[in-house]
């Protein structure tokens, strides 16, 4: 069975080398909605794949912290950078451009390593991701599913260790240490009651 939630944030970017020209040679911003579809054959104690509301908590953290912020490609040019930097204190930097395409293997990344961390509490069982959805406007999404978010060779490589999160950013978790957290493999307790 699958699930979805949906989130929502607004955020600005260049993507470089792309064929249209607006995209590629402007900062534009988009409206981006997020479907995070996770997937189990089993259901916990409420009878639920995985309770929404543990959805609200670092997966929406971190999702959410895109939202009014800057996302700049590590290899984009180097005045750009620092200038998005200097001059938006909420940026993000990835190892890869951010097409929408590359958003949603970065989303499945990080949701993929949220899961993995996670305490199950209430006995949900092989709760994966099945796929992320990132809708960049109304007309226009990518999805990605595992093959994908793993294709290092065909679509870039995407460690998590490679993508920066702002210090206002991480200010803003309720845990400013949950990105090292992931990073290292720390386990996630989620509380009994949300
Ligand atoms: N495959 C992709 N194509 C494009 C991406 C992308 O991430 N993946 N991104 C862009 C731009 O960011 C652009 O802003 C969105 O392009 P587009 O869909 O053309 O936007 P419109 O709002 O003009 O779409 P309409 O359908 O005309 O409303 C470009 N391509």
């Amino acid at each position: 069975m699958i699930i979805r939630k949906l989130y929502k944030f607004e955020n600005a970017h260049i993507v470089r080398n792309c064929t249209s020209r607006r995209c590629s040679r402007s900062i534009h911003g988009h409206s981006y909605k997020v479907e995070v579809k996770l997937s189990s054959n089993f259901l916990d104690k409420g009878q639920m794949v995985y309770d929404f509301g543990l959805m609200k908590l670092s997966i929406k953290e971190l999702i959410d912290s895109f939202d009014h912020a800057i996302t700049i490609w590590s290899e984009d040019n180097e005045e750009y950078k620092n200038f998005a930097k200097k001059f938006s204190e909420r940026w993000i930097e990835l190892p890869v451009n951010p097409s929408a395409e590359q958003f949603s293997r970065v989303f499945f990344l990080i949701v993929d390593r949220v899961l993995e961390c996670m305490e199950f509490r209430n006995e949900e069982k092989e709760v994966k991701v099945h796929s992320v959805v990132v809708h960049e406007t109304d007309t226009g999404y990518a999805e990605c599913f595992r093959e994908d978010a793993y294709n290092f060779k065909n679509m870039g490589e995407i460690r998590l260790e490679d993508i920066v999160f702002s210090d206002r950013i991480k200010e803003e978790w309720s845990d400013k240490n949950l990105w090292d957290k992931l990073l290292k493999k720390e386990k996630l307790t989620p509380p009994s009651e949300v």
